[in-house]
C-alpha cells in the first residue's frame, strides 16, 4: 500500500467528521450563518499567510532544485489561487484592510499555524509535505462531494466551485505523489513521524470549522 493511503486510511474517521461538520454542511445548503463565513475568512487569511512561510521552508529545505521550484510554485498558488478568493469575498462581506490587518488570529488557527510552522522549522521536506497535505486534500475531497450541489447562497456557491475543479486536483495530486516518492526513501522512523503531522493537521481542520461555526475566541478575563 502507498503511503499516502496508509495516511489517508489513518484519518478517515477524522475527515468524515469534517464532511458532516455543521459548517461545510451549511456551506452546502445555503443555511450557515454569513457571520460565522466572515469569522472563518479573517482566521483563513491568516492561516493563508502562514501557509505559505511554510510552503516556502518547504523550496528552502528541497534537496533537489526541481522540488524547489514546485514548492516555491505553490507558495505563488497559495497567494494567487486562494488569495484571489478571498479578497472577491471579503469585499462583498464588507471586510476592510484595516480590519484584516488588526484581526488577532483565534486560538485555533494560532495552535493550527504554530504546529506546521514548528514542523517546518525542525523537520526536512517530508514533514513538510505531510503537515501541509491534509489542507490540500481534505478540501479538494470536500469539492468533490459538494460538486452538484447547488448553495443558495452565492458566496458558498463560489467556494464550492474553487475546490472542484480540474487545476486544483492536479496541485493535490503532485503533493500526494511528493509525499510517496520521499517516504520511499527515509526510515521507517522519519515515515512515523511524517504520519503523525499528518494526523495532528487533520485534526486541526476539523477543529478549524468548529472555530468558525463557534465564533471562537480567546477569553476575556475582566
Ligand atoms: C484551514 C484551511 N485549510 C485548507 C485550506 C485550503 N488550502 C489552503 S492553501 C491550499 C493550497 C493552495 O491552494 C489549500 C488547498 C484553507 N483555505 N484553509
Amino acid at each position: 500500500m502507498k503511503f499516502s493511503q496508509e495516511l489517508r486510511q489513518a484519518v478517515d474517521a477524522s475527515w468524515n467528521a469534517s464532511f458532516e461538520h455543521p459548517f461545510v454542511q451549511g456551506i452546502a445548503d445555503g443555511t450557515l450563518p454569513l457571520v460565522k463565513f466572515r469569522h472563518y475568512l479573517l482566521n483563513d487569511a491568516y492561516y493563508l499567510a502562514q501557509f505559505a512561510r511554510v510552503q516556502a521552508l518547504g523550496a528552502a529545505k528541497a534537496t533537489d532544485l526541481s522540488d524547489s521550484n514546485r514548492m516555491a510554485a505553490h507558495v505563488q498558488g497559495t497567494y494567487n489561487a486562494e488569495l484571489s478568493l478571498h479578497e472577491n469575498f471579503a469585499k462583498r462581506l464588507g471586510i476592510s484592510e484595516a480590519e484584516k490587518a488588526a484581526f488577532e488570529p483565534s486560538p485555533t488557527a494560532y495552535a493550527y499555524t504554530s504546529h506546521m510552522l514548528r514542523v517546518a522549522n525542525a523537520g526536512h521536506l517530508g514533514d513538510i509535505v505531510a503537515v501541509i497535505l491534509p489542507c490540500y486534500w481534505l478540501y479538494y475531497e470536500i469539492g468533490e462531494r459538494l460538486q452538484g450541489v447547488t448553495s443558495s447562497e452565492p458566496i458558498y456557491q463560489e467556494w464550492i466551485n474553487a475546490y472542484g475543479g480540474e487545476w486544483f486536483r492536479e496541485l493535490v495530486q503532485e503533493q500526494i505523489d511528493r509525499l510517496d516518492t520521499i517516504a520511499e526513501q527515509v526510515t521507517a522512523a522519519d515515515r512515523e513521524r511524517m504520519k503523525k503531522h499528518f494526523i495532528i493537521s487533520s485534526h486541526y481542520e476539523y477543529k478549524f470549522w468548529d472555530m468558525a461555526y463557534k465564533l471562537e475566541a480567546w477569553p476575556i478575563y475582566e
